[in-house]
């Protein structure tokens, strides 16, 4: 039986004295670290190239359309917001993430909450207007961009149209230590994200649920969803302090989404000391995690693994850069192995 701090050895050529040492940091989701899978100059290849090509803002997506992007969360519906319900109104509308202290600033500024009791109550809120909210924020992340979910740049590099040794080196690791076929890595491309001071990444889930929609796909495309298998992040530098992968409910009994709420536990700027599970990055170490499970009648793609739910920590000091690898499968196997089948009688000739 497979338990958290189990170390596995792995041996990437015959006859090399050193191996890999693969050692298990939770089970829920399943997840590994292994140091040195990449060294100092390959680490930097990976930045240089970033920086030659360029990064862009990284941007979490809203899939709902603009004019139904406000919603009110009165949970209980008693027709009036506390503080609590503006956080979760704002997260969810606007995906920024406020602690309490910035809402009643906002109260104060905007003068919506006009008898200054901490409460929108129900006349208050007949001039509550959202556009002039949203205006507020507008300005307010002007100054406190990390208050966003995402705070980083990010750039996305396709191996398979390349001829990189570097890329393709790594490929063949995460082959090796994943004991997937090179067929399945080579389908996935790596994005590189750097994160500078107060950078972060709320928590989230790499993968989606299983639904309706008619494909799977790595990156947000048309109606698809995004079905990442695994993941596997390398760190490309030693960070001064903070930056950690976190997994809030890492090896918990159950994933409760009220907990995750009250608690605050996706908030990784301000929270990131309430997660379970916190990895610190280090120059060269891969972390690989499941975000599914295996189908049993099928032994593919299964359902989402709900306790995969992570995220970056805000960096305190220096820079932050990683390489995200998403190995992806959809749930129908045959399809699947019909392409990769493709791709390698492509590769042969
Ligand atoms: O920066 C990290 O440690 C996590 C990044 C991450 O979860 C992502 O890019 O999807
Ligand atoms: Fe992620």
């Amino acid at each position: 039986m497979i338990q958290a701090g189990d170390v596995k050895a792995i041996y990437l050529d015959e006859g090399t004295a050193n191996p890999l040492l693969m050692k298990t940091l939770s089970l829920k989701p399943l997840l590994f670290e292994i140091h040195n899978v990449l060294n100092a100059e390959e680490c930097a290849h990976f930045i240089n190239v970033a920086k030659e090509k360029g990064l862009q803002k990284s941007i979490t997506t809203n899939k709902r359309p603009e004019h139904e992007r406000f919603v009110l969360a009165d949970y209980d519906q008693n027709q009036e917001l506390s503080v609590e319900e503006m956080r979760w109104t704002i997260e969810g509308s606007m995906d920024i993430y406020l602690d309490d202290e910035d809402i009643l600033e906002m109260y104060r500024k905007t003068n919506v909450d006009k008898n200054e009791d901490g409460i929108i109550d129900e006349v208050e809120l007949k001039s509550f207007t959202p556009k002039h909210m949203q205006a507020y924020l507008s300005d307010f992340l002007k100054n406190q961009p990390e208050k966003h979910s995402r705070f980083s740049e990010q750039l996305w590099l396709f191996p398979r149209n390349s001829t990189d040794e570097v890329f393709q080196s790594l490929q063949k690791r995460i082959s090796k230590v994943t004991e997937l076929a090179p067929e399945i890595i080579k389908k996935s491309d790596f994005q590189v994200v750097r994160y500078d001071k107060k950078g972060h990444y709320n928590a989230h889930y790499d993968s989606t649920r299983k639904s309706n929609l008619p494909c799977c796909v790595e990156e947000h495309q048309g109606d698809c969803r995004i079905c990442r298998f695994m993941t596997a992040l390398a760190y490309l530098n030693d960070v001064e302090e903070g930056g950690e992968t976190a997994f809030p409910v890492a090896d918990n009994e159950t994933v409760n989404v009220g907990v995750i709420k009250d608690k605050q536990l996706l908030n990784l700027n301000k929270y990131c000391d309430r997660a379970n599970l916190k990895i610190k990055p280090e120059l060269g170490k891969l972390v690989i995690w499941y975000n599914h499970f295996l189908d049993p009648d099928t032994d593919w793609l299964g359902e989402m693994d709900r306790h995969s739910i992570h995220g970056g920590c805000s960096v305190t000091s220096g820079e932050k850069w990683i390489a995200n690898f998403w190995i992806t499968a959809s749930h129908d196997k045959e399809k699947d192995l019909e392409q990769m089948f493709k791709t390698l009688m492509k590769d042969e000739l």
